[in-house]
């Protein structure tokens, strides 16, 4: 590979000539490829994949999984680069927590803090950029995420409304992606000797309102897939320095996974407890890890119940008649309804007053509320566990690649009309109305595809 002028010369300083070579030589090696399972579905092993995980990530795994498979659309994989599975291990979300995801298009930390959330305690996923926004909804929703919300913020505007909020804040930073050559071909375009200060000036920015929105006693998780000094260790010795409340804490032992290097920064020893992936020393690509402390202090924090347009009187009852005639428990029970528009979701138990911040998804999205009716939302059939759910009706190969291209489905037998919960291997797949034996398709229309013959 061309690397671009004054990489290897760097590298070459920093590293001494002997390590160097390796390392540069790392640039010529063919990638990696990963994906995670997802611990929220049934059956989390995808078909014609063979499964092998040397990283120590219980859910990750070497290979790709197609996106035109049952797997994939079902939200049972998620195709994750193998070192970027490392910063969601890092975090290890654990049910019940309150978590922010502040840099997070197009979900795959995020994904994986869900599934370590287990659907209870609350994710707040956001992304600056509208459009890798939607693209962030649409992998949760996959995902079968009940209990996120998904905002299109800039890091300020979410410090002041959520200040001391979160008991994990997770920065995946923008950054200059050198660890990123060999898969992007377009970081090695961008890259300059000035880029990665560049790169720091921003991440300054981010950190200094992420640090506001930890809980006392809480974690920021930081995390970059560059190898420069100025964006990592360099980086975390501004904001031991900047913010003397936060203090790094050891990492936890995971294959490949090896000290921060203290002589890239201030030689300040406390740094080594920062991790670095080189793909010279594990077969993954290059990131970056850290996890700070928010040392614990009297504040006493409170935040108001988020305060959302609720449904009337009405629009509750088409849902509750829709959720007794389907589901086999309630499942929003203890919950609180909003709506936007015509569109109904389910606010996450501990999500706090929005105030003004753009919000794409407050919680899960339930369905349309037409006139005397209630239509399922696609976010819905995703997060529902066909064990949960009546009728269902389990497709075959062929049916699925008909339901996924949009086409109406014809059944073997008829059964219960209604709104129906599609399967395949176990998951759902989408709602669609049986009428005798004829399933009318409710895949979303931006989402649908034509399944190749192999
Ligand atoms: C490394 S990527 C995140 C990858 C994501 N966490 C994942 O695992 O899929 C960094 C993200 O930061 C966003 N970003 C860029 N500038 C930003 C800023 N000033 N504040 C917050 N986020 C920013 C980018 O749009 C990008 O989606």
């Amino acid at each position: 590979m061309e690397l671009p002028a004054g990489f290897a010369e760097k590298y070459s300083t920093l590293m001494g000539e002997s390590e160097a070579k390796d390392f540069l030589a790392s640039f010529d090696q063919p990638i990696q490829q990963g994906f995670r399972v997802n611990p929220l579905k049934a059956n989390a092993v995808p078909e014609n994949v063979s499964l092998n995980n040397p990283t120590g990530i219980p859910t990750g795994y070497y290979g790709h999984v197609s996106g035109h498979t049952p797997a994939h659309t079902t939200g049972v994989v998620y195709n994750q680069e193998p070192s970027a599975t490392y910063v969601g291990a890092v975090v290890d979300a654990q049910p019940g927590e309150r978590i922010l995801d502040l840099c997070a298009a197009p979900g795959g930390k995020s994904t994986q803090i869900a599934a370590g959330l287990q659907q209870q305690g609350l994710l707040m996923t956001n992304e600056i950029f509208a459009k890798r926004a939607a693209v962030l909804a649409e992998n949760m929703e996959r995902f079968g995420v009940a209990n996120a919300v998904v905002l299109n913020e800039t890091p300020a505007h979410l410090s002041k409304q959520l200040a001391n909020f979160f008991d994990k804040v997770v920065v995946d930073a923008p950054c200059s992606g050198e660890g990123m050559f060999r898969k992007d071909p377009d970081a090695v375009q961008y890259w300059t000797p000035d880029y990665p200060l560049e790169c720091a000036t921003r991440q300054r920015e981010i950190l200094t309102e992420a640090v506001k929105m930890v809980r006392p006693g809480g974690q920021l998780i930081y995390s970059t897939c560059t190898f420069a000094p100025e964006e990592n260790e360099q980086m975390m010795a501004w904001v031991l320095k900047s913010f003397p409340d936060f203090e790094l804490v050891s990492l936890p032992k995971l294959p490949g996974l090896e000290a921060a290097r203290p002589q890239w920064a201030n030689n300040d020893p406390e740094l080594s407890k920062a991790g670095r992936l080189f793909p010279h020393h594990m077969d993954g690509e290059g990131h970056f890890i850290a996890k700070l402390m928010r040392r614990s202090s009297d504040t006493n924090v409170t935040h108001k119940p988020a305060r959302l347009p609720r449904p009337d009187a009405n629009e509750v009852k088409l849902w509750q008649a829709f959720e007794q005639q389907h589901f086999t428990q309630p499942i929003t029970a203890g919950q609180s309804l909003t709506v936007f528009g015509a569109q109904l979701y389910a606010v996450p138990a501990l999500t706090p007053d929005l105030g003004k911040l753009k919000v794409l998804r407050p919680g899960l999205h339930l369905g349309t509320l037409k006139k005397n009716r209630f239509e399922p939302a696609f976010a819905l059939a995703l997060a529902t566990h066909p064990d949960q759910y009546r009728p269902t009706v389990a497709l075959s190969s062929a049916q699925w690649a008909q339901f996924v291209h949009g086409d109406t489905v014809t059944l073997k037998k008829p059964t219960e009309n209604g709104w129906t919960l599609a399967t395949i291997n176990g998951n759902g797949i989408g709602f669609g109305k049986v009428v005798g034996q004829t399933l009318k398709n409710g895949y979303p229309k931006g989402l649908r595809f034509l399944v190749k013959a192999d």
